[in-house]
């Protein structure tokens, strides 16, 4: 049997807990098949040269764990600048935050071009390759270049924004190019897949043979949506655990008589945070009932600090929340409570499963996992109700969750007042068919589909 090549910018040990929804997923995908998984180590050399970087091997359980280190010019150029300053916020639709500085591509392609080197040098001929994200784009045809053979996929976790917007990448013909030199393209959502076919249709010269196939450069290449899902049963357990038990049982006492509403993400601008923290605002104006009464709790976990966007969000985020809190906040009650730490994914099950309301309302988000994991945390006989963006990827699966647009504050407000006043039998039917959406396409399904969509396809 062929064994499983999986290669991310991220990686983490699949016996430990990982936070980050690739890491989660690829860890739990690559743990029940075995194999390899190659990516950065996390380590940044400070004098170290450009283009280099030492490799590090390691086994956890049945899955080989190789690493590279990336000196401090590679990682600023590659991570920093062109993967999450250029290429992230355009993907997410914002053109307005991205550092179209043309220097960063430079790193993009040696980072590319060290990890392409360093793989090759541990592949076997029948290797199944599954690369991840936007940060490995070229690494397929970095590897082709050096001769390789091997079948090779790529899934892109975030959003395809519309082929205007695409195009706004400095380079973004070399880019799209340079994924035909893949087998298969795995996308999160049909929206993202007909956004790409749209761009092939206008910015390329290829043939587009059917709905998920296209032809240039001398290659066929399939594309198509394998919505990424959660392991449901693991995320179960984890809620029978004694740190989500423990976390379930402090939020009861604490909120026995208020309402719960959560907000879990990276502090990432595309996870709409101040909309969120200003339509709460506007809960509390419009329904005053909710003063003293409703508090959200809203994580915010400290990611790419280093990008100026983001530090820019964390003041923003800390003034907002000062306000509120000054504005209506009670001696004994204060209506936001932020915290701008990591939670350990074993103590989140307790804190969804106390939360009557998830607000999991990104501006644009190319799945969105903690969606899924408050279905799956969610007490059948008395669940919580999960408002979610439409700019979701995850909204194309979860039509059963109160849908909002989160930049529109007021409406979304309703709708929150809607879920804090939803009967239970209307909660129970919501979430029962929630469950078996997640249940149905779970984080076995994408693997497996993808896999197996790659398998399908003759070798090269
Ligand atoms: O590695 P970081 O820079 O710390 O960022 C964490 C990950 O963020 C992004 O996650 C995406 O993948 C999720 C799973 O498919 C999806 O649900 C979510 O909507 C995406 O934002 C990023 O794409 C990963 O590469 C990062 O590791
Ligand atoms: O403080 C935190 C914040 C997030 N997460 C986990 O990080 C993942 C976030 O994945 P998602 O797809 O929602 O967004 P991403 O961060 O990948 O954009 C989920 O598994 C969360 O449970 C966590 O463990 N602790």
């Amino acid at each position: 049997m062929s064994r499983l090549v999986v290669v991310s910018n991220r990686i983490a040990d699949p016996r430990k807990p990982a936070s980050g929804g690739l890491a989660v997923a690829v860890g739990q995908a690559l743990e029940a098949s075995g194999g390899l998984w190659f990516g950065w180590s996390g380590k940044i050399v400070e004098n170290g040269t450009p283009g280099e970087g030492d490799l590090h091997l390691q086994q956890a359980g049945n899955v080989q764990l190789a690493t590279v280190d990336l000196s401090r010019e590679d990682h600023d150029s590659y991570y920093l600048g062109y993967s999450n300053g250029v290429l992230w916020p355009v993907f997410h639709y914002r053109l307005d935050l991205a550092d179209f500085d043309a220097g960063y591509i430079g790193g993009y392609r040696r980072v590319n071009q060290m990890f392409a080197h360093k793989l090759a040098s541990l592949l076997k001929p029948d290797d199944i390759i599954w690369v991840h994200d936007y940060h490995l784009i070229p690494l397929a045809a970095e590897l082709r270049a050096m001769g390789c053979k091997q079948r090779m996929g790529f899934f892109l976790h975030i959003p395809v924004p519309p082929p205007l917007i695409l195009a706004a990448v400095p380079a973004h013909d070399w880019l799209i190019r340079s994924l035909f030199a893949y087998d298969l393209v795995g996308l999160q959502s049909n929206t993202d897949v007909s956004h790409f076919s749209r761009y092939v249709g206008t910015e390329t010269s290829a043939d587009i043979l059917g709905e998920h196939e296209f032809r240039a450069y001398g290659k066929t290449l399939q594309v198509q949506a394998f919505p990424i899902g959660i392991d449901v049963d693991e995320f179960t357990a984890l809620g029978e655990g004694k740190d989500a038990q423990d976390m379930y049982a402090q939020m009861r006492r604490e909120y026995s008589r208020r309402r719960l509403l959560l907000g879990v993400e990276r502090m990432d601008y595309s996870k709409g945070l101040p909309q969120r923290l200003k339509t709460f605002r506007q809960l509390l104006q419009s329904y005053p009932e909710n003063v003293g009464s409703a508090t959200l709790i809203q994580i915010a976990s400290p990611s790419r600090e280093s990008v100026d966007a983001y530090a820019a969000l964390k003041q923003e985020l800390e003034s907002l929340c000062g306000s509120i809190n000054g504005d209506f906040g009670e001696l004994d009650w204060m209506p936001v409570r932020y915290i701008h730490r990591n939670v350990a994914r074993k103590r989140l099950p307790g804190l969804y499963r106390a939360a009557s309301v998830a607000l999991v309302t990104p501006l644009r988000d190319g799945m969105n996992l903690v969606a899924k994991e408050f279905v799956a945390a969610q007490d059948p006989e008395d669940p919580g109700v999960l408002v979610l963006s439409r700019f979701a990827g995850a909204a194309e699966q979860l039509p059963e969750a109160l849908l909002v647009n989160p930049y529109d504050t007021l409406r979304t407000a309703e709708t929150i007042q809607r879920a804090l006043q939803m009967p239970l039998d209307e909660r129970q039917r919501r979430h029962q068919a929630l469950l078996a959406r997640i249940r149905e396409h779970d984080v076995y399904w994408w693997r497996h589909q993808f896999l197996a969509a790659l398998a399908a396809i003759p070798a090269p």
